[in-house]
């Protein structure tokens, strides 16, 4: 029997390396602007907060000047282009794919919480064959607070119509494990994307996903 009988994942940097998408869509709503060309890989180091705050953050690093028309602007060309070509360029990471299916296959209950734009999660998801896989994703603008607030965690949870105790969160960021925390729930985290530098109680750094399948109650009950 898996340890957990649901998992909450967030998305970005913790299933898929979407930054080459994340990049281009940024890129193209940058270009009404005017304003640079952004490289993925330092893009990357931006993503976790909602696209939002992504557009607002890279402005300040890079000290662009600008005005809430041009950030409108730039977001609505971001979210053009994302939902024209929702993941061209996305990979997951590797092993990925097959320990969701090993985890579904062993009867755990999945579900996302992200903060991605909410109708691009699930194009996202439809286009890397994904459909049927969650019972719940919730995107950062279909909640009326996103991560860190522990209510979009909860949505999910909610969602799903999951029992507290019998769940965990995965993510990749300090954004997700303050979440979780707010939340109560135990968190997991990857070792790839942003995860390296996410400091973890011993036996909560994940080598892959399917380490879930032994994780549980009892790393749980011994925080
Ligand atoms: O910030 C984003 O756009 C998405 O981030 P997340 O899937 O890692 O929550
Ligand atoms: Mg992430």
């Amino acid at each position: 029997m898996p340890a957990y009988s649901a998992l909450i994942f967030d998305l970005d940097g913790t299933l898929i390396d979407s930054a080459p998408d994340i990049a281009a869509a940024l890129n193209a709503g940058f270009a009404r602007n005017g304003w640079p060309e952004l490289d993925p890989a330092y893009v990357e180091r931006f993503i976790g907060n909602g696209p939002h705050r992504l557009i607002r953050d890279i402005l300040d690093d890079k000290g662009i000047a600008h005005d809430e028309a041009a950030v409108a602007r730039a977001f609505d060309g971001y979210l053009r282009a994302y939902l024209d070509d929702p993941a061209g360029r996305t990979r997951f990471f590797d092993h990925v794919r097959e320990d969701l299916g090993a985890l579904h296959a062993a009867g755990v209950r999945l579900g996302i919480c992200t903060n991605k734009n909410h109708a691009v999660t699930g194009k996202v998801l439809s286009q890397l064959g994904l459909d049927g896989l969650f019972e719940a994703a919730i995107g950062a603008d279909a909640v009326p607070a996103c991560k860190p607030d522990p209510g979009h965690l909860r949505a999910v949870a909610a969602a799903m119509d999951l029992t507290p105790g019998t769940w965990a969160y995965v993510g990749d960021t300090r954004v997700d494990q303050a979440t979780a925390a707010a939340a109560g729930v135990p968190f997991y985290v990857v070792p790839w994307g942003g995860g390296a530098e996410v400091a973890v109680p011993a036996g909560h750094r994940l080598t892959r996903l399917a380490d879930l399948l032994q994780h549980g109650r009892k790393a749980s009950a011994a925080e």
